[in-house]
């Protein structure tokens, strides 16, 4: 593997993603938002204001439960804030993204199980939660960690819907273009964890969701599809969507009986607000996209730029959302005057890749090499385009960087930027350019980032 470039933009961009990705740390923004003192646990909410508290010799059973691929971290963080007060727990995570050797729970059992397809690891494991949640009293306090990547660990299927099923439509749903709000909207009604069926399951606990966000808008209802949160969509809903995407006829027919059996009211609808149960619930977004542009730009003011978030809704298709960036950086450009201080524009969200050709890459990377082609006649614009989880698409890579001017580079070594991008094969040109991204995984997920550093010309 080449260098990276020798470009001073490099190292502040790396600085400016590492200061997001640690603001964004699920076991520290747990930590951010329940405070011990004195016996007494308060959940602060996301204006920083006490949302509930409680004192620990109140409750007879302290349990956690949760799911997601950041799920593991904001476990232990429990656990090291509530020590040997916590009775037991079961938190279900992606394969490879338990705690290391050594930082393991003691009171919270963790399971590995199938993402983004579900497998019977986590339908057993989703089941079990369930269970634990069922066999709740009024006075356990139940704590629920919930990060993306849930709903396809917690398969824990109404009984006549076989997980073979499951996992057909959870392909199909992958692949017809459907968005994260449209495909929970059918997990929520197929899954007795989700759309708030935990906190039905609970009833009558009391419930502290502590949510990450990796959803565009940060509906509660959708990250993870919404466990411990009132569903406000309907069986009518999953009709739409099954309707909108041509699904009716090709979706396995236990699936399809199920939802044309709420809509006949023969399956009862998931818990709606007015459910006494939410009653005893408290949910409150622990870290989001926004936290970690704000950390970025608060470390990009130290270093000397003036930080501008452009939005926290980024999305479309990679490559043209990657366009519209460069297009904002060179409108800001042109009203800089030599000497004025540098500007850091900074988006986060989640876009789209619609695949044609066969190679490998991600969202990201395609952003990143997109942008390297737009910048070619450009100076003074670099950029970053990060997975916050580290895996952007199904590569060891988070994401890449973008130089203006440095596409003569690329092309002179031998690459060919436009041919790689229309073969969705963005991973071994940034690799061989030295402008991949890698930071392992993160152990956290709140989508993705776009951070821009824009010079006077
Ligand atoms: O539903 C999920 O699991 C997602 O990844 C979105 O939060």
């Amino acid at each position: 593997m080449t260098d990276l470039p020798p470009c001073q933009a490099a190292s502040e961009l790396r600085r400016l993603t590492d200061a997001a990705l640690s603001a964004v740390a699920p076991d520290g923004a747990v930590l951010r938002h329940l405070h011990l003192d004195g016996g007494k646990l308060t959940l602060i909410d996301e204006s920083g204001a006490p949302a509930w508290s409680g004192r620990l010799d109140a409750y007879r059973r302290i349990r956690v439960l949760g799911a997601g691929k950041g799920a593991a971290p904001m476990a232990a963080a429990l656990e090291n804030l509530l020590g040997d007060r916590i009775s037991d727990g079961l938190v279900i995570v992606k394969y490879g993204h338990d705690l290391p050797e050594g930082q393991r729970t003691r009171h919270i059992r963790i399971k590995e199980g199938g993402h983004p397809v579900p497998d019977e690891a986590g339908a057993a494991a989703a089941g079990e939660i369930v269970d634990m949640a069922r066999d709740s009293r009024e006075d356990d306090l139940v704590l629920c960690t919930f990060t993306g990547g849930a709903s396809a660990l917690t398969p824990a299927l109404h009984p006549e819907i076989p997980l073979a099923d499951m996992q057909r439509l959870t392909c199909m749903l992958l692949e017809c273009g459907a968005t994260i709000h449209e495909i929970n909207t059918l997990r929520k009604h197929l899954s007795r964890f989700s759309g708030g069926s935990l906190v039905r399951a609970a009833f009558p606990a009391t419930v502290l969701g502590l949510i990450v966000s990796d959803v565009v808008g940060d509906d509660l209802d959708v990250i993870a599809s919404g466990p411990t949160v009132p569903d406000p969509s309907t069986f009518a809903d999953c009709l739409r969507v099954v309707e909108h995407y041509g699904l009716r006829w090709k979706m396995p027919q236990s699936i399809w009986a199920h939802i044309e059996g709420g809509l006949q009211g023969r399956t009862p609808e998931t818990p709606k607000a007015d459910e006494p149960a939410f009653g005893r619930v408290r949910n409150v977004l622990v870290a989001s996209v926004k936290q970690a542009l704000e950390a970025a730009a608060d470390e990009a003011a130290r270093c000397g730029f003036v930080p501008r978030i452009l939005t926290t809704a980024m999305s479309g298709e990679a490559r043209r959302t990657a366009a519209q960036l460069v297009a904002e950086a060179r409108r800001a450009q042109a009203g800089l005057r030599p000497g004025d201080a540098p500007l850091c524009l900074l988006a986060g969200g989640e876009t789209t890749v619609t695949i044609q050709g066969s190679g490998k890459g991600g969202r990201n990377q395609e952003m990143a090499l997109a942008a390297t082609l737009e910048l070619a006649d450009d100076r003074g614009i670099d950029l970053i385009c990060v997975g916050t989880d580290g895996t952007d698409g199904p590569t060891d890579a988070a994401g890449g960087y973008a130089f203006s001017g440095d596409l003569a580079r690329l092309r002179a070594i031998g690459l060919h930027p436009k041919e790689s991008l229309d073969a969705n094969d963005s991973y071994p040109l940034l690799l061989k350019a030295g402008t991949l991204l890698r930071t392992g995984p993160t152990r956290t997920n709140v989508m993705d980032m776009a951070i821009m550093l824009v010079r006077p010309k």
